[in-house]
C-alpha cells in the first residue's frame, strides 16, 4: 500500500495507487464554439496567431491580422460554418466525429480500466491543456498522443506536439509520453481509403472517369524550409493509386484552402475541378486524403464549392467521399496504429 506517498503535479497530488494507467489522447485540429463573429474571432485568432500556422510577426503582421484579417474572416468563416453546423449539438462536425472516433476507440478497449481514451483541440475546447490534466487526475502516468493527421506538417502535427510539450512543461510530475507516427504510408491506412473510394464509387449509378485526392495546402516557404508535408501526401496517393490499380491520370493529387498572398503548393483542387469539366470530364469524384475526420475544409470547401465550380464548368456528377471519420473501417485502423504503439505499456 502507497496510498500515502503524494507526488506534486500541477496543483493537485496525485497519490502512487492511483497510477499506473495509460491514457490515449486523440488531437484534432480545432473549432469555433459558435458561428457568430465573436466566437470565430476569438478561434480565428488562436489559429492565426500560431508561429507555426502563419509565420509572419512583428508589428505589420499584427496590424494586418488585427487590423484586416479578424475583421472580415470571422463573418465569412461564420457564414461557411453556418452551412455545415450540427444544429443538433450545436457545434462543429470535426467535434462532433472527434468524440465519437474516441467513444468508438474507448469501447474497443472495453473491459480494460488501466486504459482511457480522450480527445482534444488543438484550438478551442477541449483544449489539449484541460484534457491532458483531466487525464493525469485520473491517474494516467502513461499518455499516448495521437495528432489525427496522417501527413505530417509542423502547421499540424508540430504545432499539436509543442502544445502537448509547453503543458508539460507546467507540471512538476510529468506523464511518461509517446507520439503515434504520421500514417501517410501505413498499410491499413492506404487500405481503408481505398476501400472507402471503392464502396462509395459502387454507391453511385455513373461511372467516374477521375478521382481528385485533395489535401490540405501549405506555403511552398513551408516546404523548403525542410516540412516533409509534400513529399507525404504524394506518398499517400502513389500507394493509393498503386492499391486501386489506377494510373496517375484517374487519382489527381490536388492542393485546397490555398490562403493569403505567398506561394502555396499547386495545382489547386478547384482550378483542376473546373479544368476538367472544360476538357470534357463530366463524372468526378473527389477524395480528402488528408483528413481523417470530415470539417469545415471537406463539408463546405469541398462538398459544396469545388462540386459547384465543377458542376458549372460543364460538369455533370460530381460527389465527394467522406472521410474516414468513425468508420468501422476507420476505427479498425486507428486501432492497429494504437496497439501498435502501446507495446509494453499495457
Ligand atoms: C493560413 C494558414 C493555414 C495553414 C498553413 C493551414 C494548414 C493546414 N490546415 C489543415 C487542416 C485544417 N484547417 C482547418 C481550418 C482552417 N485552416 C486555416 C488556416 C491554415 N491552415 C484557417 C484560418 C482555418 C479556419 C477555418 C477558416 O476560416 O477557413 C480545418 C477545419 C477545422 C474545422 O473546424 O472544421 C482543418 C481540418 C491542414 C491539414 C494543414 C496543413 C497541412
Ligand atoms: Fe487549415
Ligand atoms: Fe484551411
Amino acid at each position: 500500500m502507497q496510498s500515502s506517498i503524494h507526488l506534486k503535479t500541477n496543483s493537485k497530488s496525485l497519490a502512487l495507487a492511483d497510477t499506473g494507467k495509460t491514457g490515449i489522447l486523440l488531437i484534432n485540429l480545432g473549432t469555433p464554439e459558435a458561428t457568430d463573429y465573436r466566437s470565430m474571432r476569438r478561434y480565428l485568432k488562436q489559429f492565426l496567431s500560431d508561429k507555426r500556422v502563419v509565420e509572419s510577426s512583428g508589428p505589420v503582421w499584427w496590424l494586418v491580422l488585427n487590423g484586416i484579417i479578424l475583421r472580415k474572416r470571422p463573418k465569412t468563416s461564420g457564414r461557411a460554418y453556418d452551412l455545415i453546423w450540427n444544429r443538433e449539438l450545436d457545434e462543429s462536425p470535426l467535434k462532433t466525429v472527434t468524440r465519437s472516433q474516441a467513444a468508438a476507440l474507448a469501447k474497443m478497449f472495453g473491459g480494460k480500466a488501466n486504459v482511457v481514451v480522450d480527445w482534444a483541440m488543438r484550438y478551442g475546447k477541449p483544449s489539449i491543456d484541460d484534457v491532458l490534466q483531466r487525464l493525469t487526475d485520473k491517474g494516467c502516468d502513461r499518455i499516448l498522443l495521437f495528432p489525427l493527421y496522417p501527413q505530417y506538417s509542423g502547421a499540424t502535427t508540430g504545432t499539436a506536439l509543442d502544445n502537448v510539450f509547453d503543458v508539460l512543461k507546467t507540471m512538476r510530475h510529468q506523464p511518461t509520453i509517446r507520439s503515434v507516427a504520421p500514417y501517410y504510408d501505413h498499410p491499413a491506412h492506404i487500405k481503408a481509403l481505398a476501400d472507402s473510394i471503392r464502396a462509395h464509387h459502387a454507391t453511385l449509378d455513373w461511372e467516374p472517369e477521375v478521382t481528385i485526392a485533395s489535401l490540405h495546402g501549405l506555403p511552398v516557404d513551408f516546404i523548403k524550409k525542410g516540412d516533409p508535408y509534400q513529399d507525404q501526401c504524394e506518398a499517400t496517393v502513389a500507394m493509393l493509386r498503386e492499391e486501386l490499380g489506377f494510373p496517375d491520370w484517374k487519382l489527381l493529387l490536388t492542393y485546397q484552402s490555398r490562403s493569403g498572398r505567398t506561394e502555396w503548393l499547386t495545382p489547386d483542387t478547384e482550378e483542376t475541378a473546373v479544368g476538367l469539366a472544360r476538357d470534357g470530364i463530366k463524372n468526378l469524384t473527389i477524395i480528402a486524403p488528408g483528413f481523417a475526420t470530415d470539417c469545415i475544409e471537406t463539408l463546405e470547401e469541398l462538398h459544396i464549392r469545388a462540386v459547384d465550380a465543377f458542376l458549372k464548368a460543364g460538369g455533370v456528377n460530381c460527389s465527394v467521399i467522406p472521410c474516414l471519420n468513425d468508420s468501422t473501417d476507420s476505427i479498425n485502423m486507428l486501432k492497429t496504429l494504437i496497439d501498435s504503439n502501446l507495446q509494453g505499456w499495457i
